[in-house]
């Protein structure tokens, strides 16, 4: 991303972004809320477009042609409730030439998720878990998770993150992960994004952050916007 600037009508979300994000790594991009976060990770999807600045997602102007090249999971849920589990990956990965149809069932084991069951019925979490196979199934060079933990209890956040751990091709992938539950995702990132009113406050990889500032980004989060 280069001099990125977003406004919505007479907002200004976005206030001057430069960023590069190395291949192979799971970023986290942290921010209090209205930071945005989300306008920054529905940009690299390709969903809206910077007002002024550029973007590229392996050399590619990310829009909605070039949507093979990004799994995005949006934070709002974008699921048909009276589908099964298993019609909605169906659904789903019927999109997408790059789906992995074993890799699915691996996690749906996993997660332990019915695929008989209707979304619908559905937990929260469930629900969650479900949001996440669909996006962690394809072989896509970009992932992109908008607050995949939102409304999660603490176990099935751990097991989530187990999850996007063991799926993560680190050769192949890179992930760009927003959140608030920093300290359950805290081990899972190789670099982290501080962001403050649209700019960023500070990024570096999650151990030259520890190492600087002498704590955890748990406690940095609180220096930060404390
Ligand atoms: N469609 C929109 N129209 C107008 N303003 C918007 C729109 N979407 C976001 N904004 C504003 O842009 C700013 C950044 O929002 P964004 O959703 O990117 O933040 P965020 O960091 O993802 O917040 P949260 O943690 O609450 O999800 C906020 O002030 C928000 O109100």
């Amino acid at each position: 991303m280069q001099g990125i600037h977003k406004k919505y009508l007479l907002k200004q979300a976005i206030n001057g972004i430069d960023l590069q994000v190395q291949k192979g790594r799971i970023v986290g991009l942290l921010g209090p809320n209205g930071s945005g976060k989300s306008t920054l990770l529905k940009m690299m999807a390709g969903l809206i477009y910077p007002t002024s600045g550029t973007i590229a997602v392996n050399g590619r102007v990310p829009d909605v042609r070039n949507k093979h090249h990004v799994a995005y999971l949006p934070e709002l849920d974008h699921l048909y409730g009276w589908m099964t589990v298993k019609e909605t990956l169906r659904f789903v990965s019927s999109f997408h030439q790059d789906w992995q149809p074993e890799k699915a069932a691996a996690m749906l084991q996993a997660l332990e998720l019915d695929e008989n069951q209707k979304v619908r019925n559905l937990s929260k979490g469930l629900r969650a878990r479900l949001k996440l196979v669909l996006v962690l199934s394809r072989q896509v060079p970009l992932i992109l998770l908008d607050e995949p933990f939102s409304g999660i209890d603490p176990s099935s956040r751990a097991k989530i993150i187990r999850s996007i751990i063991s799926e993560f091709q680190a050769e192949e992938q890179t992930i760009i992960l927003s959140t608030h539950s920093i300290n359950e995702s805290e081990p899972m990132f190789d670099d982290v994004i501080f962001l403050q009113q649209g700019r960023i406050r500070l990024f570096d990889t999650a151990e030259s952050l520890r190492e600087e500032y002498g704590c955890s980004l748990e406690n940095l989060w609180e220096k930060v916007y404390g």
